[in-house]
């Protein structure tokens, strides 16, 4: 195990009535990426200002390489910051803007031009060097504020919402360009977003936060495959959730819900009268004889490129997500299908 980069020892911080953080423990290990994800509230913004020192905690510490945090001012932290918004030096030139940190800190001229022309290759921006920020894009802003915080090497970087102001295909592409930055420079990142998919792009894991906790920590694999709670399995991708009470058949424990009776997964273990089983669209078949079925009606068909996403309406008026490979004939609109999947592709949640 690589020792603990980062390690955050019961972290709590409220603002009078209002928790922001409930008291969370969690550790980053060197060079990992975390992503802190989560809907609007839960407390991202508050676990990463709490880490930089930018607001003070309630109780609780932090503690990097083993050194407690707590006395040691922001800008004393070995900490990068990058916020949605650039924050550039409008009146300095893209490269004076890069080269900021460094003469900060008092590095002599000959190696801030050297360390400040690699930071502008690393992010493709040599050729405008001399530019003002008026003058780049939002994408090209955004580039320039990540080299101006891997310019200075800090050992870990904070970064909240970094691509929340591009467009969707910018931030594709500005995902590959972080995954690159943070295999190149094996810093340790602490990521904020509310996209599930950026998350899952980026993470080494993911730390999913919910009013104020966290719900789950795992990797993206994890996560999506075996979310813990419904938030999870909801928060994250697409998921089918069929809700009921328990019931024995034979030897089994099953689930009867208004859509059927279906099968709990092998290794579960139920607690309390009952609860949800999670399906992801791409464990759904269509046809055949799978383990648990249920008919529906085909209500719409989405066409995107590489599948199709079926809709399909089943008892109890519940919409069920399906995706079929697209050189696979899809189903018509109104058609009734056969819907199912074996019980080991579902996951339980209370
Ligand atoms: N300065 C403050 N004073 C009072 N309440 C605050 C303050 N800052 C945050 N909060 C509250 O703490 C909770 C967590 O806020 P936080 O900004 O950490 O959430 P978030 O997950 O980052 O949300 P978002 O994605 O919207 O930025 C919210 O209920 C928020 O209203």
């Amino acid at each position: 195990m690589t020792p603990s980069k980062l390690y955050v020892d019961g972290l709590c911080k409220k603002y009078g009535q209002v928790t922001a953080l409930e008291p969370t423990q969690l550790e980053v290990a060197q060079g990992e990426f975390l992503t802190l994800l989560g809907p609007s509230g839960s407390g991202k913004t508050t676990l990463l200002q709490l880490i930089c020192g930018l607001v003070e905690a309630t109780s609780g510490r932090i503690l990097i390489d083993g050194q407690d945090q707590s006395d040691v001012p922001v800008y004393r932290r070995d900490i990068g910051l990058v916020f949605q918004h650039y924050a550039l030096f409008p009146h300095l030139t893209v490269a004076e803007n890069i080269g900021f940190p460094l003469r900060m800190r008092g590095r002599p001229s000959a190696e801030i031009k050297t360390r400040v022309a690699a930071a502008l290759d690393m992010v493709h921006l040599g050729h405008l060097a001399g530019r003002f920020p008026r003058e780049l894009s939002g994408g090209q802003q955004q580039r320039v504020a990540l080299a101006r915080c891997f310019v200075y090497q800090p050992s870990i970087i904070l970064m909240d919402e970094p691509l929340g102001a591009l467009d969707k295909k910018l931030r594709d592409h500005m995902q590959i360009e972080i995954k690159r930055l943070h295999r190149d420079s094996g810093a340790t990142i602490v990521y904020v977003t509310h996209d599930q998919d950026e998350a899952l792009a980026l993470s080494d894991r993911i730390c999913l936060m919910n009013h104020a906790r966290i719900e789950q920590l795992g990797t993206p694999q994890d996560i999506y495959r075996k979310p813990r709670t419904a938030f999870a399995a909801d928060f994250i991708g697409i998921s089918n959730i069929f809700r009921g009470t328990f019931r024995t058949e034979g030897e089994r424990i099953c689930l009867e819900t208004p859509q059927g009776v279906f099968r709990l997964p092998s290794e579960c273990a139920p607690t309390g009268d009952g609860g949800g089983l999670v399906v992801r669209p791409e464990q759904l078949q269509l046809g055949g004889r799978p383990e648990n079925a249920l008919a529906g009606l085909v209500r719409e068909t989405v066409y995107a490129g590489s599948e199709t996403r079926i809709i399909v309406r089943s008892a109890g008026d519940q919409d069920v997500t399906l995706r079929l490979p697209s050189h696979q004939r899809a189903p018509a609109m109104g058609e009734t299908v056969t819907i199912g999947w074996d019980s080991n592709a579902a996951v339980l949640v209370p």
